[in-house]
């Protein structure tokens, strides 16, 4: 019997070289989300590729259907709300963006069918790009996914999304960042996945010598370029699996138990009132009521708005020359 006996790297090799991986990786990060960024940016010829489909947002808020051919967008558009979208067993019968109207506890919460997205749609394949571009306009965005098909699929999807830089269900890191003549980096928190030199290596690479960078929690590289970048929309997200009537029930509650996920029935009309309630709670819409002195409040006719909204964001609800004129009010 022979014994082989492996030679062990010391621990603390491993470690250093994990951390000039880390400190390389941040910097190729950096060059690339740059240049990405600049890529999205919209150009004035050809519409350029950051637009959108050319749909006015109405109502208090406004949901994007995300998803690939055929996983029932349109059907759920169609079952929601008083709009019509064609429906098909075939894939691509979307070919534009189609508003329709949820109505929900006084509020109007616009619905928008998009066509089908494919692997590539963030380099512009099919109408992919058109479509990533109005996914960023939403207030929420619904990734709806066919419960018989594999769970690639929603990672897929999330790949397309990250690529045109929507942060889905999180939230901008706590970074301030302002340029200065002079400056330096502040943390309140250690940093345990990333570390200075890496972030003042970042910013050298984006000719940032002098700025003020007060960092308030452990972010990780990537975290910190979407800082710098500064484009990057943090949009909450809802994963919804339909056509759980061609799947077993064991699936359908392994599903239906995730993360910032409902599992649906379009064809059957199963369980799409717990979706909008559940559209309602992630969208964390405020009512607001106006009244006149000495009067009570009409309740059936709230404004609704997104939480922080200011009293100015209430005048623009009522009429756009309002807030022009305006002098004060009366908040409870
Ligand atoms: N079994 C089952 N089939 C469904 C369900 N919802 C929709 N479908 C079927 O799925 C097919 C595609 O539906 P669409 O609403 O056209 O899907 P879409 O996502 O809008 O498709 P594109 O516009 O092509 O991207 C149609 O044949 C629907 O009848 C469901 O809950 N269960
Ligand atoms: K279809
Ligand atoms: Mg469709």
């Amino acid at each position: 019997m022979t014994l082989t006996l492996k030679r062990l790297r010391p621990p603390h090799h491993t470690a250093q070289k994990n951390k000039a991986t880390e400190y390389h990786l941040g910097l190729l990060k950096a060059k690339l989300a740059r240049y990405r960024a600049q890529l999205l940016e919209p150009t004035t010829k050809s519409g350029g590729a950051g637009t959108g489909f050319d749909v006015q947002k109405s109502g208090d808020a406004r949901v994007a259907l995300i998803g690939f051919p055929s996983v029932g967008k349109s059907t759920l558009l169609s079952k929601c709300t008083h709009t019509q979208s064609e429906s098909a067993a075939y894939e691509f019968t979307t070919l534009t963006a189609i508003p329709g109207v949820i109505e929900h506890q006084g509020a109007r919460i616009q619905l928008l069918d998009l066509p089908g997205i494919v692997e590539g749609a963030s380099e512009g394949r099919g109408r992919g790009r058109q479509v990533v571009a109005t996914a960023k306009t939403a207030d929420l965005i619904l990734i709806m996914l066919d419960a018989t098909k594999s769970e690639e699929q929603r990672r897929l999807l999330e790949i397309e999304l990250d690529a045109v830089g929507i942060r889905l269900n999180k939230k901008r890191p706590d970074v301030v960042f302002k340029r200065k003549t002079t400056g330096g980096i502040n943390k309140t928190v250690p940093l345990t996945k990333t570390d200075e030199k890496t972030i003042r290596t970042i910013l050298a690479s984006y000719k940032l010598h002098n700025c003020d960078v007060m960092i308030r929690e452990d972010i990780t590289t990537d975290e910190f370029i979407d800082v710098l970048i500064g484009t990057r929309k943090y949009i909450p997200c809802l994963y919804v699996y339909n056509k759980i009537d061609a799947i077993s029930l064991e699936r359908m509650d392994q599903l239906a138990r995730e993360d910032h996920t409902v599992v649906i029935s379009c064809e059957l009309g199963l369980n799409l009132d717990y979706l909008i309630e559940r559209i309602w709670e992630e969208l964390d819409l405020v009512k607001v009521y106006t009244k006149k002195r000495g009067a009570h409040p009409d309740l059936a006719d709230p404004i609704c708005l997104r939480k922080g909204a200011t009293v100015e964001n209430v005048c623009n609800g009522i009429h756009r020359s309002l807030a022009a004129n305006f002098r004060y009010a009366l908040v409870w």
